[in-house]
């Protein structure tokens, strides 16, 4: 069977985007790995299905992948480029989509200079909502890692993030402290890794290693995690610039209950079609 698939990238963080809408297929966790390979698949970190809402209120459902097979909440850069797609594929026309995806719904919209700016709901903190074992909510939380005490924010934007400040992104030790938090026992879902440098109360610079992904050039939600336990903590203020490896969101948040506004690039690579075994 012949998949047709559209490949994208929201600054650097890439996406193999299918619509299961006007296409029929079943993709298993052993054929999303394949196609997720650099070299034995398409290579992604996420694979994008697009199919009919199940809520008639909502124009679209969205599943998002990792690259390990493993089904997620929420997606923030692959939000962006969903929405893009939709609109490319002229599966809408709308410019403010609504979408169910499994961390809840998302309203998006594609603004006329190309970016695209995603409601991504709030933040929440409690420890059960990641989930992380841990008490109760703290701004910061102690965990042992590797032989090292470190002390790291958790949020939950749908799906887990643990962020911790560094003094430099470029020499923290992304490649040895990434794996070790992602799998950490106290994150029983596992767990996205957030290596976070305040440059200004407006500014940071990060890095993330992503659940079931490894390092990504960029993070949707880590980006709003970063911003959301920075600014909780009194370390930032909104908006928010974040600078990750491939390139730059902006992240609004009016703190509480409020959601955080993602604003940032979709870009279409090329347009594929690729042999389901
Ligand atoms: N690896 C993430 C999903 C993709 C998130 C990221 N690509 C984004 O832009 O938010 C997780 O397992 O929760």
């Amino acid at each position: 069977m012949l998949l047709h698939f559209t490949k994208m990238h929201g600054l650097g963080n890439d996406f193999m985007v299918v619509d299961l809408v006007t296409q029929r297929a079943r993709l298993d966790d052993g054929e999303i790995r394949r196609l997720a390979d650099r070299r034995f698949g398409v290579g992604f970190d996420q694979l994008l299905v697009v199919e009919p809402p199940r809520d008639p209120d909502m124009d679209f459902r969205y599943r998002i992948y990792n690259a390990d097979g493993s089904e997620v909440e929420n997606c923030g850069n692959g939000a962006r480029c969903f929405a893009r797609f939709v609109r490319d594929q002229r599966l809408t026309h709308k410019h403010e989509i609504h979408v169910e995806t499994a961390g809840g719904p998302l309203t998006l919209v594609v603004e006329n200079d190309g970016q695209v700016s995603v409601d991504m709901g709030a933040p929440r903190f409690a420890p059960e909502a990641l989930p992380f074992d841990a008490p109760e909510d703290r701004l910061v939380h102690a965990l042992d890692v590797d032989g090292e005490r470190l002390e790291v924010g958790v949020v939950s934007m749908g799906n887990p993030h643990a962020v911790l400040r560094v003094e430099d992104v470029e020499s923290a030790p992304v490649e040895r402290l990434g794996p070790a938090i992602e799998a950490h026992p106290r994150f029983p879902r596992r767990v996205n890794a957030g290596f976070m440098q305040v440059v200004s109360p407006h500014e940071i610079r990060l890095r993330v290693y992503e659940r079931g992904s490894g390092e990504t050039l960029a993070c949707g939600t880590g980006a709003c995690a970063a911003v959301a336990s920075g600014i909780r903590q009194g370390l930032l203020e909104s908006p928010v610039t974040v600078h990750l490896r491939g390139g730059d969101l902006r992240i609004e948040w009016a703190g509480d209950d409020a959601p955080l506004i993602m604003t940032g690039p979709a870009e279409r690579v090329f347009d594929g079609r690729v042999v389901l075994n």
